[in-house]
Formats: structure tokens, sequence, C-alpha cells
């Protein structure tokens, strides 16, 4: 990829398109364009053609979708549904039609059936049901890496779909609804220790187990990924994450180390599990010369550190 590439970041304010458009900055590339959602609606299709017509990206990482938690998706289906179908049709044909040589899209380890074998290998999509609190956005998903996939076969396009495991880092949602666990237990056992309050409330039985990528690692490997590879097959998708996995409640007691909580965790057996295990199988990935860096203490430090900083800016001096 030459340096003064043109580069569409889809989505570059939240939590993986923000790493994406830092990590191409910092590797030296020139010309990353963005929009916010008010310039550019990607639910908009006239406006995607437009965009794509005016200024001709060569290079496209979407990173742009409606993303949240597992109360999130449980409380709004056909917004996971809607949005994700759309936003991903409007930015891959567009990426088609205006001849983009490569489109990295994102996808997600939910994909894959809620009891697939584990560690979980790309092969296994499609291989038995979802996971019901995550089905229409897993679905959006699956339809995305299909498309993907049907273009590069009937159009010889260049279109590669990645499937991350569960991500954290800066730029994160904090936001107690709508958040993925990991943000949501770091801001919980934070104010838990800034108010002196006795226990804090994880959601579910706290057995389910999750494996946490660092965003930066995540953002290293899309780029990698953009670099290095070219279609070779019509299924190209590619599971990225760390290979380790752990307990929610393990995850909490992390957490309170980290902070320096010295309350009690309580779990709430009545809020939703969601998927047993979702152990990814890096094993392509690996093949392919990449691997994860940061360790998951070192990347909630790092997170924690991102979310102090911000509390510090609201608050003020
Ligand atoms: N977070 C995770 O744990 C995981 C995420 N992924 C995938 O990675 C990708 C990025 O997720 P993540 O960064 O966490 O999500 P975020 O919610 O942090 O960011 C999503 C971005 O998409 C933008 N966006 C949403 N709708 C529109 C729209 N209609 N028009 C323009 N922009 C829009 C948002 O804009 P605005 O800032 O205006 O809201 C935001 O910048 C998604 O495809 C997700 O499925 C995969 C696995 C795990
Ligand atoms: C990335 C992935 O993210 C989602 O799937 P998920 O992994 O189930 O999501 P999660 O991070 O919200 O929860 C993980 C586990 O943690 C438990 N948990 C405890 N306490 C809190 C808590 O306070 N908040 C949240 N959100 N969860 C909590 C929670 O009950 C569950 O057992 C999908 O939306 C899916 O679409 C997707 O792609």
């Amino acid at each position: 990829m030459d340096l003064r590439a043109r580069i569409f970041v889809a989505g570059h304010r939240g939590l993986v398109g923000s790493a994406i458009k830092r990590t191409l900055e910092a590797q030296g590339f020139e010309h990353v364009m963005v929009r916010t959602r008010d310039e550019l609606d990607l639910l908009d299709q006239e406006s995607v053609t437009r965009f794509f017509a005016q200024e001709r990206p060569e290079y496209v990482f979407l990173a742009a979708a409606k993303v949240g938690g597992i109360l999130a998706n449980v409380q709004y289906p056909a917004d996971f549904l809607y949005q994700n179908l759309t936003i991903q049709t409007n930015v891959i044909h567009a990426a088609h039609v205006f001849g983009v040589k490569k489109l990295l899209f994102l996808g997600s380890s939910c994909i894959y059936p809620k009891f697939a074998p584990q560690p979980i290998r790309e092969e296994y999509l499609l291989c038995g049901e979802l996971e019901p609190t995550n089905e229409p956005y897993a679905l959006a998903k699956i339809a995305g890496i299909k498309m993907c996939e049907a273009y590069n076969r009937q159009y010889g396009s260049n279109f590669l779909a990645v499937m991350p495991t569960n991500l954290y880092g800066p730029y994160d949602n904090f936001d107690l609804e709508s958040s993925h666990v990991l943000p949501a237990l770091l801001r919980k056992i934070h104010e838990a220790t800034v108010h002196k309050a006795p226990k804090v409330e994880v959601w579910g039985t706290g057995k389910p187990r999750r494996e946490f990528l660092f965003v930066d690692d995540l953002a290293d490997a899309c780029l990698y990924l953009m670099k290095s590879f070219d279609r070779t097959d019509t299924a190209p998708f590619v599971n990225i994450g760390t290979g380790i996995d752990i307990e929610i409640g393990e995850l909490a007691t992390m957490i309170k180390r980290i902070v320096g909580y010295s309350g009690e965790i309580v779990f709430k057996p009545d809020m939703p599990d969601g998927t047993p295990r979702k152990w990814l199988d890096v094993s392509k990935m690996d093949r392919l010369g990449w691997r994860a860096r940061t360790a998951l203490e070192e990347g909630i430090q790092k997170t924690f550190d991102w979310f102090l900083k911000q509390q510090q800016l609201i608050v003020g001096p």
C-alpha cells in the first residue's frame, strides 16, 4: 500500500475506527479520509454513492456499525439488524461500483453457533443455531461476510472480512446500558471505589467465558491484512483474537485489582449470560504471520488510564 493511497475509515470516532485511524497515521499514511455521521450518514445510499463518486477511495476499512453489549442487543434487535445490513450493503456495493482496490469488513465472533466446538475455527460458520441474545446482529454480520464472498466470486473484488473477538480500549463506550462487559466493569468498579460502595453488581452468573483483544492490536492486524491480503479463495475471512479466554467472574476480580477496589463482587443471575463460550481458534492468523501482543492486564491498565484521563477532562481540574 502506497503511503499516499486514498484510504476511507468508516466509523473513525468509534473504538475500532479510531484505532485504525491512529495506526494508519502512525505508519505514515497521508491520505486517511474520514466523515462524521452528520457529514455522511452511511444509512443513506444516495449519500454513500455520492461520497464514493467524489472521493474515490482506494482502500476501505468498514468499521461503522450499530454496536452494543448484550443488553442493547436484546433491547434493540430491529436496529441491530436494519442498520448493520443497510450500512454494510451501501458501503460494500459502492466499493464495488467505484472500483475500490481492497475493502476490509469488520464482522464479529458472535457469528458462530452458540454451541460451536471450541476453539472456534472459521469453517464452523453456519454449522448450528446462533445465540438468541445477538441473533439479529450476527445475521447481519453473516450477510456482510457472504456479500464480500459473493462480490469476490462474481466480480473478482478484493474484499476481506475479519472476525474479531470481544474488543476493548480507548474510545470504547462506557455507557452502562449499552456497553460491553469490560468497559462496564471498569466504570462500575471505579465508581464503587470513589463512592466507597460495599459491592458491585456483575450481570449473569459470572461463569461465561470471553476472549478480550486490545483494540490497538486489532488495528495492527487489520492493517497487516490490508497490506498483505490478496483474494485467494471465495471465503476470505479470518478470526482475530488472542487465543486466551477468561471467566467473567475472573475478569471482575482482575479489574478489581487494577482499580484497587476492596469491596465485594455480587452476581445478578436474572441478567442474561449470553453464549457460554466463544474462544477463537487463531491459527489461521498465526499462519499468516500475525499475533496479538498486549496481555489482558496491560491492556486493561491502559484503558483504565485513558478512562481516568477522560473523566478529568469532563470534571475539570
Ligand atoms: N466492540 C467490540 O467488542 C467488537 C466490535 N466488532 C465490530 O467492529 C466494528 C466497530 O465496532 P466499534 O468500534 O466497537 O463500534 P463503535 O460503536 O465504537 O463505533 C461505531 C462507529 O460507527 C459509526 N456509525 C454508526 N452508524 C453510522 C451511520 N449511520 N453513519 C455513519 N457512521 C455511523 C459511529 O458513529 P458515531 O460516532 O457518530 O456514533 C461510530 O463511529 C463493528 O463492525 C463491530 O461489529 C467486532 C467484534 C467485537
Ligand atoms: C462483542 C460481542 O458483544 C456482545 O456479546 P457478549 O460477549 O455477550 O457481550 P457483553 O460484553 O455485553 O457481555 C459479556 C458477558 O458479560 C456479562 N456481564 C457482566 N456484567 C456486565 C455488565 O455490566 N455489562 C455487560 N454488557 N455485560 C456484563 C454479560 O452478562 C455476558 O455474560 C454481543 O452484543 C455481540 O453482538 C458481540 O459481538
